[in-house]
Parts: C-alpha cells; structure tokens; sequence
C-alpha cells in the first residue's frame, strides 16, 4: 500500500502558482471518509497527515510502503484528535476512551493501534498527524479538560478564540511532535491574527466545526507575497514552515494544529504585524 506524497515547494516557486496549483500541493481535500484510513505524505519535515472514520467495525492502523518499515510506528510517533462522536483506541492492549476533542499520543515502537466508534450513527472522527521519532515516549490519553485552555484575541477584531495546548513542551511528552487544537468564540472568524512564521517547524491546519454552507478563506505564503485557499469542513492545510498560516471564516469554527521541527516550545513564533502583510 502506498500512501499520497506531496512534495517540497520553494517560496519562489509558491508565489507562481495559480489557485488550482496551490490547492494540489498545500490542501488536503480528502480526510473524514467511512471505514478508510486517508493519508498524505508530506516533505516538509517528513510530516504525515491522515485521518480514519470507523463506522462498520474496528480498524488498524496499515503500513505503507513509503516508510519502508516493519511496521507504521517503527520509527514515527502520532498525535491522534477526535473530532466526532465517543470513540476507543487502543494500543498494544491498552484501550483508551476517546471523547471528542481529547488526545492520544502514541509513541515510537507501538506496534500495534486500533480505532473504534460507540456508535455507528455518530462515529468517531480521528484526525492523525505522524513525524519521525528517536525515542520512545509513553502513550497517553490527554482529556480536553486537561489542555488548560488560554483565551486570546477580541470580539472587536473578532479573532476571540481559545486555544488547548495538547503535546508540547509542558504538555504531553514528545520527540518533536506539538499539536492542540483552537475553537473560534461566536462572532469571531479570525484564526492565527496577528500571523507568524516559525522557520523552524512545519505545520498543518485541520478545519473541523465549520457549518454547513461556510468555509474558511486560508492565508498562506511569505508575509509580503501571500496566497488563499478556500477551505471547506475537515479538510487541511499543510504549511511551509516559511509560510504564514491564518483564516477568515465566514463563521466561527475549530481547527487542529499540529506541527514538528527543531523544538517544541508552543510559543516559539516570529509575529507579523498586520499593517506589515501583503
Ligand atoms: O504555531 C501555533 C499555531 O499556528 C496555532 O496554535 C495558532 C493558533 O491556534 C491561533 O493563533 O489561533
Ligand atoms: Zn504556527
């Protein structure tokens, strides 16, 4: 079994592309689907996206022949989310209840991970972000109460939100895995604004929560050469860690973030002014 890649591109290079260019290499247009593991291999710091919805039974996490490994958490470690109804997972026997919103870390040398919902009419949704690892750290469930939650922003420039710090530094333990996720407050539909950089890490944006009929305009490229990509519910965003990475929705609505590379200090971020974009 193969897994999709999506290849490294160059600023340069970004800022020629056209909207149906930027969406092939930077949008993750197929997660969330029935009784399907769906993952994109990306060469930004190796880092792999994917997600899986158990509907009919319970599912095991394959391996790829992209990884060129006995088994897919040989040499990886993964950062699990659910944003569906209650679920389970389970790793190498042990067996975790999994509410949406809460988080699973499973470390390097678990061999063994299986994904299942409570109910088939509301099933789980697991979104799952995978980096290479070399060390094993323990596997955990992480609740959403534990996150302690900060909130930022303001409804006057409606970028209210609140922001769960999942695996990170102070968190969850980690090789160079961070991940959490940001639930806009109502009224506000500014993610990530002021933006920033961090040349040091990549990152992909999850947009989960987005109503029926919304969609959330996605800002990207260097600070003074920016794109957008319109996205829709439970699609992703992969971002060059040279990238900006900011939405407008035109409604409130969550996203996961999830990121790997030199360090795992969530705050370690080059702000952008606002004035300062282009
Ligand atoms: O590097 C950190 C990530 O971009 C996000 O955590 C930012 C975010 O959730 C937000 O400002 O809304
Ligand atoms: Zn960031």
């Amino acid at each position: 079994m193969i897994m999709n890649q999506r290849y490294a591109q160059s600023p340069k290079e970004v800022s020629g592309l056209n909207t149906a260019d930027l969406r092939a290499n930077f949008l993750l247009e197929d997660l969330m689907q029935d009784d399907q593991f769906n993952f994109t291999y990306s060469h930004y710091d190796r880092a792999i996206v994917g997600s899986v919805v158990p509907v009919a039974g319970e599912l095991e996490l394959p391996n790829y022949e992209n990884l060129r490994a006995e088994y897919f958490l040989e040499r990886r470690e993964l950062g699990i989310i659910n944003v569906g109804g209650a679920g389970a997972i389970n790793i190498d026997g042990t067996t975790y209840e999994v509410n949406k919103l809460d988080a699973v870390y499973a470390g390097k040398g678990s061999r063994k991970v299986t994904f299942k919902s409570v109910s088939a009419s509301e099933p789980a949704r697991f979104y799952l972000y995978s980096v290479p690892a070399h060390k094993e750290f323990p596997h955990q469930l992480i609740k959403k109460e534990a996150a302690l939650p900060v909130t930022i922003g303001s409804g006057d420039t409606a970028n209210e939100r609140t922001i769960y710090k999942y695996i990170h530094l102070e968190g969850a333990k980690s090789c160079q895995l961070v991940m959490g996720l940001t639930i806009l407050s109502k009224g506000s539909v500014w993610n990530t604004m002021p933006s920033h950089v961090h040349d040091r890490r990549m990152e992909a944006y999850f947009y989960f929560d987005v109503p029926e009929g919304q969609v959330v305009f996605h800002f990207m490229g260097q600070p003074q050469e920016t794109r957008h990509l319109v996205v829709q519910n439970n699609q992703a965003i992969i971002s060059p860690p040279w990238s900006i990475h900011s939405g407008g929705g035109t409604s409130n609505y969550g996203f996961i973030w999830s990121m790997c590379g030199e360090n795992l200090v969530y705050a370690d971020m080059d702000p952008v002014a606002i004035k300062d974009l282009r």
